[in-house]
């Protein structure tokens, strides 16, 4: 029998219609954090998040996710510090979630997946002119990945979620000002960074990713609110914005350490 070659094609995820790894891409996410293979590096230094609740400026549906957007035409709201050798500028933050709690974020830790995982996106507006730029540059942007979990009620994330119904089709926008999005980050200083990549197009490879150890809790239905949303706009069929996530890469040559021993 002739023995078929393997032509591995690059399959395509449903919701991207685009290849889930880049051609010749050494370094995509997410992933899964091995625990035991993480490393420690005593040089990582504490995380330093400043962030300026009046630079909020609106929530929109981009037909992905939903996004909490930020005036970062200065530096007001930034990151400093961890594995970062410069300030970068929050510019929005967003979540990823699944149909139903048993799945829903990007990254696993030790393959478990969490219901969803917030992401606040950063960019270097030390090295770079814009956030445009700094998605092109390998060092342009860090992104914080806080995973959810079910439980109590999220008292600052509930001032979100009573948004929701008003971005619930893709491409609505709504002024949201006077959020302060430090308060959906743990406490806990522990975390893991590696070097990745944007998780949808234009999936690029330029995003140090900083993954807090510790969840945040959330209640059922504050997870539910997330799932009313629309990928679809006003006066189309509708189809649920849920399983907004992209599947694990594979980890090749990197390396995950970690902030604590
Ligand atoms: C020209 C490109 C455009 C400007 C990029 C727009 C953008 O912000 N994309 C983005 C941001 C964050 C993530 S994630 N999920 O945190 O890895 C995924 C995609
Ligand atoms: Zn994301």
């Amino acid at each position: 029998a002739c023995s078929r070659k393997n032509t591995r094609k690059a399959a395509l995820h449903p919701l991207w219609q685009s290849p889930l790894t880049i051609p010749g891409g050494t370094r995509q996410s997410p992933i899964n954090i091995q625990w035991r293979d993480s490393v420690y590096d005593p040089f990582l230094k504490p995380l330093k998040i400043s962030y300026d609740p009046t630079t909020c400026l609106h929530i929109w549906n981009n037909g992905y996710s939903f996004l909490v957007e930020f005036d970062d035409s200065a530096d007001r709201s930034t990151i400093v510090g961890g594995p970062l050798e410069n300030k970068y500028r929050l510019k929005q933050f967003h979540f990823h979630w699944g149909a139903i709690n048993d799945w829903g974020s990007e990254h696993t830790v030790d393959s478990k997946f969490y219901p969803a995982e917030l992401h606040l996106v950063h960019w270097n507006a030390v090295e770079y002119p814009s956030f445009e730029e700094a998605v092109m540059e390998g060092n342009g942007l860090a992104v914080i990945g806080v995973f959810l979990k079910l439980g109590a009620r999220h008292e600052g994330l509930q001032t979100l979620v009573d948004a929701l119904p008003a971005v619930r089709h893709k491409d609505t926008v709504i002024e949201f000002d006077d959020f302060d999005p430090s308060c959906l980050i743990p406490s806990c200083p522990d975390y893991w960074t590696y070097a990745g990549s944007l998780t949808t197009p234009p999936l690029t490879e330029s995003v140090t990713w900083i993954i807090k150890k510790k969840p945040i809790e959330v209640d059922e239905d504050q997870l539910e609110a997330f799932r009313t949303l629309l990928f679809t706009s006003d006066g189309e069929e509708e189809r649920r914005m849920v399983d907004n996530f992209r599947p694990l890469q594979p980890l090749m040559n990197r390396t995950v350490r970690s902030s604590f021993r």
